[in-house]
């Protein structure tokens, strides 16, 4: 089953004085159940457009976005409720997800209220996600500024798996955490993914970071997609002169 396809996605921001940025270029790929897949790319290539874009963030120019065969690409109102019940986002700055002036639990569980989920099953649940993301269930009445940036990453993922979502986009969700951080970010991904349901789009500058989460990779440049394909093929056997420079990069 595919869980998310794009189709000829083109976006075009207008610019200053006019100008046009052609930040997606026809961008067309899919994710199949059970599949985790990085997307890279050096600044600029357009890897958070597709983010926002899968997430509605915004609007495309043209081409058609389809979750679960059903097409998204114009969903508003009710029908995007249901989008972000399937799709959720943790971004590179975890607290952003977060009200400063709110506990990480009511965060964490804000879609359940909104989904009327009583006050005792809601923080119940809360503190079940807070423990499943290595956090201990105290963390629900801590607030955002009291922990460090892994541990509000791991919150922000917590409050992301509420949705229970069969997609998480991740946009450089590691990129702020320190090495240690990064990687136990990482290993909670990997065994989410591993539990199963969840497919993962990780949009990563850095491939060290992609090759540890990602069975399938896209190359992206200057909105296009350069290159797909498994993960030890494209980097084992890279087909484009911009992902041997990306390599190349990583490795020296
Ligand atoms: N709201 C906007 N208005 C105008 N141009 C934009 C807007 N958002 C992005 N762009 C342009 O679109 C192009 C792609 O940007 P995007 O942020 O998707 O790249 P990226 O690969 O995620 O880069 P980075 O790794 O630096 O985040 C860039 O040229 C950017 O300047």
């Amino acid at each position: 089953m595919t869980v998310l396809e794009l189709q000829e996605v083109t976006k075009v921001f207008s610019g200053r004085k006019g100008a046009q940025v052609r930040a997606l270029d026809r961008v067309s790929f899919c994710i199949e159940e059970g599949e985790s897949v990085g997307l890279i790319g050096s600044s600029g290539s357009g890897k958070s457009t597709v983010a926002n874009a899968v997430c509605r963030f915004i609007d495309v120019t043209s081409g058609r976005i389809l979750l679960r065969g059903c097409d998204i690409t114009e969903a508003r109102g009710k029908a995007l409720r249901q989008v972000y019940k399937e799709v959720q986002m943790v971004f590179q700055s975890p607290r952003s997800s977060f009200d400063p002036r709110r506990t990480l639990g009511d965060g964490v569980g804000e879609c359940l209220k909104n989904g009327g989920v009583g006050k005792a099953e809601r923080r119940e649940r809360v503190r079940a996600l807070l423990e499943r993301c290595g956090l201990p269930a105290a963390a629900a009445d801590w607030y955002p500024h009291e922990v460090s940036g892994g541990q509000c990453q791991r919150a922000a993922i917590a409050r992301a798996l509420a949705a229970q979502p069969r997609l998480l986009v991740c946009d450089e969700a590691t990129s702020a955490l320190d090495v240690m951080a990064q990687r136990q970010i990482l290993e909670l991904l990997l065994e989410l993914k591993a539990e199963g349901r969840l497919q993962l789009l990780f949009i990563t500058h850095n491939l060290a970071v992609a090759q540890q989460c990602c069975d399938r990779l896209i190359v992206m440049d200057k909105g296009r997609i350069v290159e797909e394909g498994r993960m030890d093929d494209v980097v084992c056997r890279p087909q484009s002169e911009y992902t041997r420079r990306l390599i190349e990069a990583v490795l020296y």
